[in-house]
């Protein structure tokens, strides 16, 4: 695709126009305050006292270059997320933030076998956040932002449950989860571990996708379109390690590049998160930009909202800012992550139709 030439949308507008997010974790999500109060009703001690000292924790914490100390931080949300009525309140908030910053349509994953310490069982867990989407959406609507909010349920690499929450997956197809995800410490832990419980879904007719090519690199990418099957990749960035950009000459695809553009696998790129982790140097350097002139099909997510202290229209205005893309480029997006969500036909086209007219009365 040729880069096209066109005004700066002003942030307002990156607001304002309907974003579409396929990949997000309920417990990367937390409002700091939320935290706060939650953990000093059940005791359990925080590294910080106030929000924004605690949301400042979080962000440098994150900030580590490296996937496995990323994710450390998140033994400080999950553990407010033990009870239902907790579970509930994290869930509703969370749709109520992606509503305000103008989301339309959000997959949102999480791992309910890192939700029962206190005595939940898992299909209470998934029970206690379907309660607060549903609240959320309902709230949402109320205020004039309507927004559909679905679950994602993900299984730990390292741990052992994959065929558990597989199962749990299609039980709840009908009752608000659209599919199944893994996520946790890339390297070391390849999909193919879990390859029955992929191969189970398929046979079910339930869609996947899997954390792929963030900490690990280009077999973890093949592993899981090929034996596993993904539907679409999380992050899958270091898909460029695939791709060589000689000076003066096109870029050239390496075959496993070419198969994901030719079959229009979903990237589900997450930039703010990837710079922490060190999956890609900076945002001018990520990769998005590559990947989107060669036809990928690229999405944008914001991965964990409070480690990497972002939303979706700070994602996309960094884009705006970093590659001078334009609302043409955010509406590719957008209608692209929309073709890519798991949710009906039927549902996604009327969602297109819409998101299409709304960028038609800005652009
Ligand atoms: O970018 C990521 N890569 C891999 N795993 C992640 C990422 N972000 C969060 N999690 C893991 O997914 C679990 C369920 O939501 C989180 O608890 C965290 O361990
Ligand atoms: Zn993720």
């Amino acid at each position: 695709m040729e880069p096209t030439a066109v005004e700066a949308p002003t942030r307002e507008q990156v607001h304002a126009v309907p974003k579409v997010l396929l990949h997000d974790h309920l417990d990367g999500g937390l409002r700091p305050a939320t935290i706060l109060e939650l953990a000093a009703k059940i005791g359990h001690e925080l590294p910080a006292s106030d929000p924004a000292a605690l949301e400042e924790w979080f962000v440098t914490s994150a900030d580590s270059g490296s996937l496995e100390r990323y994710l450390e931080t998140f033994v400080h949300t999950l553990a407010v997320m033990q009870e239902a009525d907790h579970l509930t309140r994290v869930a509703r908030e969370c749709v109520e933030d992606l509503a305000a910053d103008g989301v339309v349509y959000a997959e949102v994953r999480y791992a309910p076998e890192l939700c029962l310490e206190q005595g939940l069982d898992l299909e209470a867990v998934v029970t206690a956040v379907q309660r607060g989407f549903e609240e959320g959406m309902a709230a949402a609507a109320e205020v004039g932002r309507p927004v559909v909010v679905r679950q994602l349920l993900t299984a730990m690499r390292q741990q052992a449950r994959a065929q558990e929450i597989a199962e749990l997956a299609v039980a709840w197809r009908d009752r608000g989860v659209a599919g199944f995800d893994i996520a946790g410490p890339e390297k070391g832990y390849p999909p193919t571990r879990f390859l029955a419980a992929f191969e189970y879904l398929a046979a079910e007719n339930m869609r996947f996708t899997i954390h792929a090519g963030e900490g690990f690199g280009l077999p973890s990418i093949w592993e899981a379109v090929h034996p596993c099957g993904a539907d679409r990749l999380g992050h899958g960035v270091r898909l460029v390690d695939d791709i060589w950009v000689p000076a003066g000459a096109p870029p050239r695809l390496g075959r496993l590049a070419a198969y994901v553009r030719d079959r229009r696998i979903p990237l589900e790129l997450c930039p703010a998160s990837n710079v922490q982790t060190g999956a890609a140097p900076s945002i001018v350097e990520h990769p998005i930009g590559l990947l989107r002139d060669l036809g990928f099909r690229v999405t944008v997510n914001t991965d964990n909202r409070l480690m990497s202290r972002t939303s979706m229209t700070a994602e996309m205005w960094s884009l705006v800012d970093a590659f001078g893309w334009g609302l043409r480029d955010l509406e590719w997006l957008t209608v692209n992550a929309m073709k890519s969500a798991f949710y009906p036909y039927d549902e996604r086209v009327a969602l297109i139709h819409r998101i299409k007219e709304a960028y038609a009365a800005v652009v």
